[in-house]
């Protein structure tokens, strides 16, 4: 089996190689894992999002917190990118959002139309672009046409493709709803299919089993959900998001389980950025840490090499 963390076994091409090498070795850990800061939600959530820590409204605030929290990565839209990238460019790399949509339009029909294009990524120097795809709407023909279309842009500049995978609508909730173990492994699976080149899902809840295929009505374990979307991810490499603030012994879990699954990393932005920042940053402490806890690759002198 290739060693998800070799970026030699991935089929990436030279530009795609050597920008997500940038991002894996952004700081000291260097063992192949990352830790990336989505900030998007004011887009896809609305202000409200800011209401628990102010500060957090302004992208100065948390562009200072990606680079003073030695993040591998923070990921925004074109608006912020071009207004406020410019002073951080270089000291946090950009992961430039091509597509984005609010919360106010009801989400079965969802596409997340695109607001900028791969052409916008490299000239912001941007390492990587993101695409929000939604798995299972009615929807998901002209969503797969429009990702395409990125997917070939990116191939050509040697960007590297980041696939927020969500799987939405009212088919998926009939079937165990959207963060069921069933969704997100599907979801995982659907973004290598399509030639990501990294894939972003939702923790997997293989509790959540009302209407499931017979395959996934069983009991399943936390991990044992989390090591099988990793295998469906297969040379995709996989991040785990952080969802609505929660406890942080919960946060660790999740991350300490998807770290011990082979996930490269988290995204994680709520959960940071929602409360002060001296508290937002001793957590991002512990995130650190769970991600040093990786095991480097067999034989390597460099494990991120
Ligand atoms: O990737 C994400 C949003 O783009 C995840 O953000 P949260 O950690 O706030 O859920």
């Amino acid at each position: 089996m290739a060693d998800r963390r070799d970026l030699n076994q991935l089929g990436l091409n030279a530009g795609k190689k050597a920008r997500l090498h940038r991002i894996l070795h952004h700081h000291g850990l260097r063992n192949g894992t990352a830790l990336f800061l989505p900030y998007d939600q004011g887009l896809e959530h609305g202000p409200r999002d800011f209401f628990a820590n102010q500060e957090a409204s302004d992208p100065h605030y948390v562009l200072r917190l990606a680079v003073d929290g030695h993040f591998n990565g923070i990921a925004i839209q074109i608006g912020l990118a071009e207004k406020f990238y410019w002073d951080y460019a270089g000291e946090v790399p950009l992961i430039l959002k091509l597509n984005g949509k609010t919360d106010i339009p009801p989400s079965d029909h969802a596409l997340s139309p695109l607001h900028a294009g791969v052409e916008d990524a490299v000239r912001l120097g941007a390492d990587a672009v993101g695409y929000t795809l939604y798995v299972g709407t009615p929807a998901q023909s002209e969503d797969f046409a429009q990702y395409r279309q990125i997917r070939a842009e990116a191939q050509r500049a040697g960007m590297p493709l980041v696939v927020w995978a969500y799987p939405r609508g009212s088919a998926v909730g009939a079937k165990g709803g959207r963060s069921s173990f069933y969704a997100v492994d599907y979801a995982a699976r659907t973004a290598s299919e399509l030639g990501a080149d990294m894939v972003k899902v939702n923790f997997p809840h293989p509790e959540m089993r009302t209407g499931v295929p017979p395959s996934y009505d069983a009991e399943f374990s936390a991990q044992q959900a989390i090591d099988a979307v990793v295998r469906s991810a297969n040379r995709t490499l996989l991040l785990v998001s952080g969802g609505e603030r929660a406890g942080d012994q919960a946060m660790l879990d999740k991350a300490r389980a998807s770290i011990r699954a082979g996930a490269t990393g988290l995204i994680f932005g709520r959960n940071v950025w929602q409360r002060g920042l001296a508290e937002s940053l001793r957590f991002v402490e512990r995130l650190h840490d769970v991600l040093s806890e990786a095991k480097p690759r067999a034989g390597a002198t460099d494990p991120a090499r």
